[in-house]
């Protein structure tokens, strides 16, 4: 959960709820104490800033890009490399800019190998004045892989086989997309795409992927590559995807496989996870966007697979 102390109150994210809470200080007298200046209630658990500010050791932003032409037609994308649309790229500015207004520079970013992603990341670092910023790609933090719902419409696809059925593909944890089949329009393009030429291995290369299957191809990258960074003091920029960072995100929130259903994130705007030394969340999901903006963004993100 994200905590900001505005004046007496507090604003926090609850992940397990998916929704921000404004709550007066005077409500939480009842908590119990779980440590010094932290508190738990029914649904969460926060620490006043001052004790955050202490347990504070690495500082971690990531951001999904701006909106693709893809997200704009509201097809499923996956490893197909769409472009950013006209307002992804306003988006990808825009997160820029939130980011030069709170003062951040980075020492090294991570990105996935498709355009979306690398195109947003570049847009923020010639905002911030560090377009020369060392930067890693890998696959592994490729959007999942849609199977055979690459390029369909979510709508249509609601229309067609009921919302509920969208809502299983789309965020259930474990219930893979149907398999891209040879004779899709996209297999082509995607498994003979010279960015994939070294890797993944043929055996690795996927054809669909459940939320699941994504974290077991994203997590050794956040523990071999991107954790190593952090524990060697370098503050650290990820732009990737809806999925791939939905991925980091239970990773690190330790969230349950019902609660991460909840969480869409929103394209284009930074959040913020400051980690203590055993590298768990004291600040979680703290977007840098108002936090109205943020809950519609995410709501309009939910309603995607709904039937027009
Ligand atoms: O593949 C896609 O369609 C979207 C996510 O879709 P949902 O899981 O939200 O349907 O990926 P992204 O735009 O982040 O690369």
């Amino acid at each position: 959960m994200g905590v900001n102390n505005i004046s007496n109150r507090f604003l926090i994210f609850v992940n397990a709820l998916n929704r921000f809470e404004n709550i007066l200080l005077d409500d939480l007298v009842p908590k119990s104490v779980v440590g010094n200046k932290c508190y738990r209630s029914l649904s969460f658990e926060f620490c006043d800033w001052d004790s955050i500010t202490a347990m504070s050791k690495y500082k971690i932003v990531m951001v999904r890009h701006g909106e693709s032409e893809w997200n704009k037609l509201n097809l499923f994308c996956g490893w197909y490399d769409a472009e950013l649309s006209d307002v992804g790229k306003k988006e990808a500015e825009s997160a820029g800019k939130a980011l030069k207004n709170d003062g951040y520079k980075f020492d090294i970013a991570h990105t996935s190998v498709l355009t979306r992603a690398q195109k947003t990341l570049e847009a923020i670092l010639k905002e911030i004045g560090q377009s020369d910023l060392p930067t890693k790609t890998s696959w592994r933090l490729n959007e999942r892989h849609y199977g055979g719902l690459t390029g369909l419409n979510k709508a249509e696809t609601a229309a067609k086989y009921g919302e509920q059925q969208v809502q299983i593909w789309r965020r259930s944890f474990d219930v893979p997309p149907p398999p891209m089949e040879e004779s899709h329009p996209y297999y082509n393009k995607i498994v003979k795409d010279p960015r994939y030429a070294k890797e993944p291995k043929k055996e690795e290369f996927p054809m669909f992927e459940s939320l699941k299957l994504t974290i077991q191809r994203t997590l050794p990258y956040w523990n071999d590559v991107i954790v190593p960074d952090l524990k060697a003091g370098k503050k650290v920029l990820i732009a990737a995807h809806g999925n791939s960072l939905r991925g980091i995100v239970k990773h690190l929130d330790n969230m349950s496989d019902e609660a991460i259903m909840g969480l869409n994130l929103p394209t284009g705007i930074p959040f913020v996870y400051e980690l203590d030394e055993n590298l768990k969340p004291v600040v979680s999901m703290q977007f840098l966007g108002d936090p109205e903006t943020v809950k519609k963004a995410m709501e309009a993100v939910a309603a995607q697979g709904k039937a027009k």
